[in-house]
């Protein structure tokens, strides 16, 4: 048996972080991701895109598809603004239980929800249960196979606003093409390919950041 990755990566938010540091903790965790084990997060690269555009949007609501160690979901909730809140939606309820004390070491657990269970099952009922109207920013970062499902469904339960921003990981590797080939050509997104890496290695893969114009 032992620890999971997810359980090492924790332990070295622990042990190297400073409690209440959210960028303590994102170092944390990817010095143990260059340095000891990969591991599946958006990283400083891609990570670095994503702040900007989270920055430019400076969300009130926003919902990330996929926790898995809580990494982006740092990188998010530190740059929200104000009243700014996250909803995290993790299907595996070990990268949710890790997530969350991660968050917590970060100082941010009071602007992010972690949410535990299937995105297609939860999405219906995040207005009744959580009071949103529409997400004004989505990070799309599960299973890859679910994010063109996931946001017709978005779309279907209005949850989607003119101008709400998608931002999309890995649309290269592992790659996500029926989703790329969606929003490049419908009429309804606006969209624009950020060329980058995939997290700490040099193959190929970027962020696509799509505008839903309604
Ligand atoms: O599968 C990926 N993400 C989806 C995560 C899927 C797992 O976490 C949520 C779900 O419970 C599943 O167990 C992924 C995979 C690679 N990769 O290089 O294989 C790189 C990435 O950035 C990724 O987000
Ligand atoms: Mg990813």
């Amino acid at each position: 048996t032992g620890t999971t990755r997810p359980q090492r990566l924790l332990r070295a938010v622990q042990e190297r972080a400073t409690r209440g540091d959210s960028e303590s903790v994102i170092a944390a965790i990817d010095h143990f991701c260059r340095h000891q084990e990969w591991a599946m997060n958006v990283g400083d690269e891609k990570g670095f895109i994503l702040d900007s555009v989270v920055s430019e949007v400076s969300p009130q609501t926003a919902l990330e598809l996929g926790t898995y160690c809580g990494y982006s979901t740092v990188r998010i909730a530190r740059l929200l603004p104000p009243g700014g809140h996250l909803i995290t939606l993790e299907f595996n309820p070990n990268y949710a239980a890790v997530a969350r004390q991660v968050i917590a070491w970060a100082g941010l657990e009071d602007m992010v929800q972690v949410v535990e269970g299937a995105s297609g099952d939860w999405i219906p009922h995040l207005r009744e249960h959580f009071g949103i109207e529409s997400f004004d920013f989505v990070f799309l970062d599960h299973w890859k196979e679910l994010y063109l499902p996931d946001i017709k469904l978005l779309e279907e339960c209005g949850l989607l606003r003119k101008g709400t921003v998608l931002l999309a990981d890995n649309v290269i590797c592992p790659g996500t093409p029926d989703y790329l080939e969606y929003v490049r050509k419908s009429q309804s997104y606006e969209s624009h390919y950020f060329g980058s890496h995939l997290e700490y290695t040099r193959a190929e893969d970027g962020l696509e950041k799509s505008v839903y114009l309604g």
